[in-house]
């Protein structure tokens, strides 16, 4: 961050009536008042670090599990130390918007993972160099470390996961979109979740049912974030 050209740019926003930032000695720019995109935060002050927001500043409504902030992921082992979901701004709001339309439904969506640390994505490489199912982080990097990237399911007004081809991370055949015995009801719950994605700006993989990425994610560059100091 230019600390100045942040500073330059707070003035501008802040003489506008839409929309308010102010510096702390962090770094973190607060921005306030989303409403020609996000009326339910209107009155919010929504903390950003480097283009990052927590998802539930944004909504509040949305289950956050993420997987590998416990043992139960494919390493077996805690890969983060926190566990708030940060996305880019940009794509929290596409999300928040799949959300809307699922509740409407008696639905919520429920995220196993968002932004990743690159640090954290190569030990994932260590684990599993296999590129259909973890990205390398020594060539383009993970869609997760530019916060564009979300690990999502459906659940029911109880929480409770709807069925899909595969438990999250599995990597096999049957994570696969193209897995030929995926089951009727597996295959109706996927193709809900794929069309409210897709309709909403989302993206998707054929290797990983959970896995969708924003379409603007070649704006963004990879960003270093500890969440845990978020
Ligand atoms: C590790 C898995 N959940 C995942 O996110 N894979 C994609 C391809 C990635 O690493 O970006
Ligand atoms: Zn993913």
């Amino acid at each position: 961050y230019n600390l100045n050209s942040i500073k330059n740019n707070s003035n501008n926003i802040s003489k506008t009536n839409n929309q308010e930032a102010s510096l702390n000695k962090n770094n973190i720019v607060k921005t306030i008042n989303y409403n020609t995109f996000n009326k339910a935060s209107s009155k919010n002050s929504i903390k950003k670090v480097k283009g990052l927001v927590n998802i539930l500043d944004i909504d509040r409504s949305i289950v956050v599990d993420l997987k590998y902030a416990t043992k139960d992921n494919f390493t077996g082992i805690v890969l983060y130390k926190s566990k708030i979901c940060l996305l880019r701004e940009s794509t929290a709001i596409k999300l928040k918007n799949v959300n809307t339309e699922l509740k409407k439904m008696g639905y919520r969506i429920k995220i196993y993972d968002g932004y990743r640390p690159p640090s954290v994505q190569k030990i994932m490489w260590e684990k599993a160099p296999d590129k259909r199912y973890v990205a390398n982080p020594y060539k383009k990097g993970s869609v997760h470390s530019k916060g564009c990237a979300v690990d999502v399911t459906i659940v029911d007004k109880y929480g409770n996961e709807l069925e899909m081809p595969s438990k999250f991370d599995e990597f096999s055949i049957k994570a696969s979109r193209k897995n030929p015995n995926m089951s009727t009801n597996a295959k109706k719950n996927l193709e809900l979740l794929t069309n409210i994605m897709l309709k909403n700006g989302f993206k998707y993989i054929n290797s990983e049912w959970w896995h969708f990425e924003d379409v603007d994610k070649d704006k963004y560059e990879i960003v270093e974030i500890d969440p845990s100091k978020f």
